[in-house]
């Protein structure tokens, strides 16, 4: 069992990672929330592999549970779904000493928690992760949110769990693709750490390598991001250079309506964004190679024809991180030192283009 902790001003909890913790959630529930009852919210995917497992465990440890599911996949972001699972806790009574527990991938923790965070002003939360991605990423740091039919993660909130429950085991029914796309925010998590970090995605080189590793993936990844989110809880500083490739990467999840996960956005993010800055000499010779080197060994796309399209260049300007006009791009300086470049918003065009005068960079 490994032990992360989140110690933030105002609320501290812990993420737990065992394999097989499922086979024990009532008992690990029950050392943080009294008897109450909980929603275990989860997708169409989900819910028929491990759903059951779930509610006879919160049973057997004494809880009353209420099973809701969503559809799977990034759709279910959305007001309908949020307004379905406010309506459903309703029927069911569900007050503010309740609970929500989110089981699922990133929309199924994005949306639960949402909904934890704004029904009666907050219900308790418990995450337990079961795509690569929610396991290393979602989970951990309390955001929240669904998306407009303008942008992704256009409402949410900052809303922490009391706990995070990964169990690596669930991975086993978790199709390659998304295995896949959730190590795109492992290598993210890597590039912008470094050190003993890199060396371990050095030892990813097949698919069926990132099952071999996933505790250890899982590990670093964790500990990464709960550092960066106690430094930064609510992404007025450090915490941003997390939204490395994701200026490009929301821009063409958006523009490829539902045809790219958002891992798969964030790998060709990450190598064309690299690409730029080298061609601007603000990243290293061979960052955008290494990158694309180290996703492609996972199966992971790194470039999209959507990129340089006049939607593209709109849907950029308009990034909700742009500050006072400027959208803040993160780029590294070298594997492990990631910074901050300003790009004044009406420039996006000469710089995405690849053409923006020497003086100007
Ligand atoms: N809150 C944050 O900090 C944060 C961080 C990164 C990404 N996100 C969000 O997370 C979402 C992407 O998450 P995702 O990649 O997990 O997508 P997802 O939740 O759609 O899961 C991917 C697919 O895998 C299925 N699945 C999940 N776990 C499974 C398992 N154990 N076995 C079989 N099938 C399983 C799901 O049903 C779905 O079909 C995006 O909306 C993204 O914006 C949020
Ligand atoms: O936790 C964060 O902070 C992140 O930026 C993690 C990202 O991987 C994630 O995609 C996040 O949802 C992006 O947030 P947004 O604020 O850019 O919508
Ligand atoms: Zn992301």
């Amino acid at each position: 069992m490994k032990t992360i902790q989140v110690d933030l001003p105002e609320k501290q909890y812990s993420i737990h990672i065992e394999p097989g913790m499922l086979n024990h959630l009532g008992t690990w529930t029950a050392k943080i929330w009294t008897p109450r009852q909980i929603a275990v919210i989860s997708d169409s995917h989900v819910a028929p592999l491990y759903e059951e497992q779930v509610i006879r465990q919160l049973s057997d440890a004494g809880f009353r549970v209420a099973a809701y599911q969503v559809p799977a996949g990034e759709a279910s972001k959305n007001w309908m779904e949020t307004i379905r699972l406010y309506r459903m806790l309703m029927t069911d009574h569900f007050q503010r000493t309740d609970g929500i527990l989110a089981l699922g991938g990133g929309v199924v923790g994005d949306l639960a928690g949402f909904v934890a965070s704004t029904y009666m002003r907050g219900l308790a939360l418990i995450q337990v992760p079961t795509s690569l991605l929610a396991q290393v990423d979602s989970s951990v740091g309390g955001k929240t949110a669904i998306d407009l039919e303008t942008g992704k993660n256009l409402v949410g909130t900052f809303y922490q769990p009391d706990a995070v429950f990964i169990d690596p085991d669930l991975l086993a029914t978790l199709p390659k693709r998304y295995l896949a796309e959730g190590y795109a925010e492992v290598v993210k998590m890597a590039a912008l750490s470094g050190n003993g970090f890199w060396k371990l995605i050095e030892q990813i080189n097949r698919p069926e390598d990132m099952l071999l590793h996933a505790e250890a993936l899982i590990e670093q990844s964790v500990t990464f991001k709960a550092g960066v989110v106690m430094d930064d809880e609510k992404e007025n500083g450090r915490r941003q250079i997390l939204n490395f490739g994701h200026t490009i990467g929301h821009a063409i999840e958006l523009l490829a309506q539902g045809k790219l996960a958002h891992g798969e956005a964030v790998s060709i993010g990450m190598v064309q964004l690299s690409a730029l800055f080298e061609k601007y000499r603000l990243s290293p010779p061979g960052a955008a190679a290494i990158l694309t080197n180290r996703l492609q060994a996972a199966g992971l796309p790194v470039a999209s024809s959507l990129i340089g399209t006049p939607d593209f260049y709109e849907k950029v300007k308009n990034d909700k991180k742009n500050r006072g006009g400027r959208l803040n791009m993160v780029y590294l300086q070298a594997l492990g030192r990631p910074a901050l470049y300003p790009l004044p918003g009406d420039r996006a065009g000469l710089f995405f283009s690849g053409k923006m005068p020497e003086q100007e960079r």
